[in-house]
């Protein structure tokens, strides 16, 4: 067994206190192994946490992390009309290679914000499974299904990559789902098949649910019901299912939610920014719906930074609540960490002995973190992910000072940045 003990630090504890106190972890295993004042000097190595906050490291729980290389591509339109006119085209040309550099530079960008783990919807998920092995993060992987514009024999072949993926994937840090796009772009009759192969080989299902006025019109004229009771009777919504915005719900869909324990994604930026609403999140942790946190693409985004997620939630949950204490700092907070484990199905978020060892180290010693009345209130309302100094999952510090120890940055950059050029001249010519 080969410890390391992080020094010298406060942590954030599972109920959002802050104590000084040293985190000894067990690289072999990667768990933590005891949360104490003064333990971490017995580690066989050490990371310094002075002037800093050790928190669990943040989980982003909804992301197609290979987007990065459609970054600023197109902006400033409404979701359907986004997706149609620029995103989808672009993703047509899209190589496992092209996925693999844009996965990479995802998690370069998410590792140096303190980010550990993710879950992604994404085409030629074996590269980023492989990329997610390389970099050492912790993922939920799962390939996309959409049938819009597709024949049966592309609609089977799509459906029979999901399973494959999600059959041949698997570790101790990548696990698998499966994934229909969304309740309006995949048939009811895949829908159904999907959903049921996913109870067969007991993976959750992940999908996009009411993101816009859009999705759920064109389900309440055809079949009546509103689209979350929809997605039940096709099977989806049981506790290890996770949906991705849940923006236009109301009262009663709330209530179902809650009821079958379905986890749900908010995604505050991507729906600021493509003007898709604003999701009743203060009414859903009310009714006691699991909330976790995502950045979704970086295309809707534009960065993979958590710091700026947890934010954006806290300001448009009031003013979608009208009430400024809704969402409040100690909500967010718990929303990118507990909340986003328990939508994913992992066991971190929380730091405390035999949890996993996925941490984030932020310094402290910044003009905008002085003076340090409320460190929970400077993780919501001041921190950005350039104050994160370590990061670490599984035990494994994946960045020391700011330094990444499992992606040569430059590569992943200049990579990413000639496979864009090329991306971009073959979906336009
Ligand atoms: C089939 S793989 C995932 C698919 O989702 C697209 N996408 C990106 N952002 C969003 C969003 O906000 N709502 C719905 N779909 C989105 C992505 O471009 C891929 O095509
Ligand atoms: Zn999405």
């Amino acid at each position: 067994m080969t410890t390391l003990g992080i020094t010298n630090g406060v942590v954030l504890q599972p109920d959002l206190s802050v104590s000084k106190s040293d985190v000894l972890i067990d690289q072999s295993s990667g768990e933590i192994i005891d949360v104490d004042p003064e333990i971490g000097m017995s580690g066989d190595r050490q990371l310094d946490a002075t002037d800093s906050l050790v928190i669990p490291g943040l989980i982003n729980a909804h992301t197609h992390v290979a987007m990065t290389l459609l970054r600023g591509y197109a902006d400033d339109k409404p979701l359907e009309t986004w997706l149609r006119e620029d995103i989808w085209p672009a993703e047509a040309e899209l190589t496992a290679e092209d996925v693999r550099a844009g996965a990479r530079l995802g998690m370069a960008e998410m590792i140096r914000s303190g980010t550990a783990g993710f879950a992604d919807m994404y085409f030629h998920v074996p590269a980023i499974g492989d990329a997610v092995e390389a970099a050492g993060m912790r993922a939920r992987l799962g390939h996309g299904i959409i049938t819009v514009g597709k024949t049966d024999a592309e609609i089977e072949s799509d459906v029979e990559e999901g399973i494959r993926v999600a059959r041949k994937l698997g570790s101790e840090r990548v696990s698998t789902a499966l994934m229909p796009h969304s309740l309006t772009t995949v048939t009811e009759t895949t829908l159904t098949t999907v959903i049921e192969r996913a109870r067969e080989m007991d993976v959750p299902v992940h999908s996009h649910v009411s993101e816009t006025t859009a999705e759920v019109e064109p389900i309440i004229e055809e079949r009546d019901v509103r689209p979350v009771e929809y997605a039940r009777s096709c099977g989806h919504l049981q506790p290890e299912d996770f949906i991705a915005h849940a923006v236009h719900i109301d009262t009663e869909e709330i209530e179902r939610l809650a009821d079958t324990g379905t986890g749900v994604v908010h995604c505050p930026a991507s729906n600021m920014k493509l003007a898709s609403g604003m999701a009743p999140v203060q009414a859903m942790l009310d009714a006691g719906v699991t909330v976790g946190l995502g950045t979704d693409g970086v295309a809707s985004n534009n960065d993979l930074d958590m710091f700026d997620e947890i934010r954006d939630a806290a300001m448009i949950g009031k003013l979608a609540a009208e009430d400024a204490s809704a969402l409040a700092a100690p909500d967010v907070v718990r929303m990118a960490t507990q909340g986003s484990a328990d939508c994913v199905g992992f066991e971190s978020g929380r730091i405390e002995s035999g949890a996993p060892a996925d941490l984030a180290v932020l310094s402290l010693d910044a003009p905008h973190l002085t003076p340090a009345h409320d460190l929970v209130s400077h993780l919501a309302y001041a921190a950005t992910g350039s104050d994160v100094r370590h990061t670490i999952c599984d035990g494994q510090i994946l960045m020391r000072e700011r330094e990444l120890l499992t992606i040569d940055e430059a590569t992943a950059r200049e990579e990413a940045t000639k496979r864009a050029e090329e991306l971009i001249a073959r979906a336009e010519a």
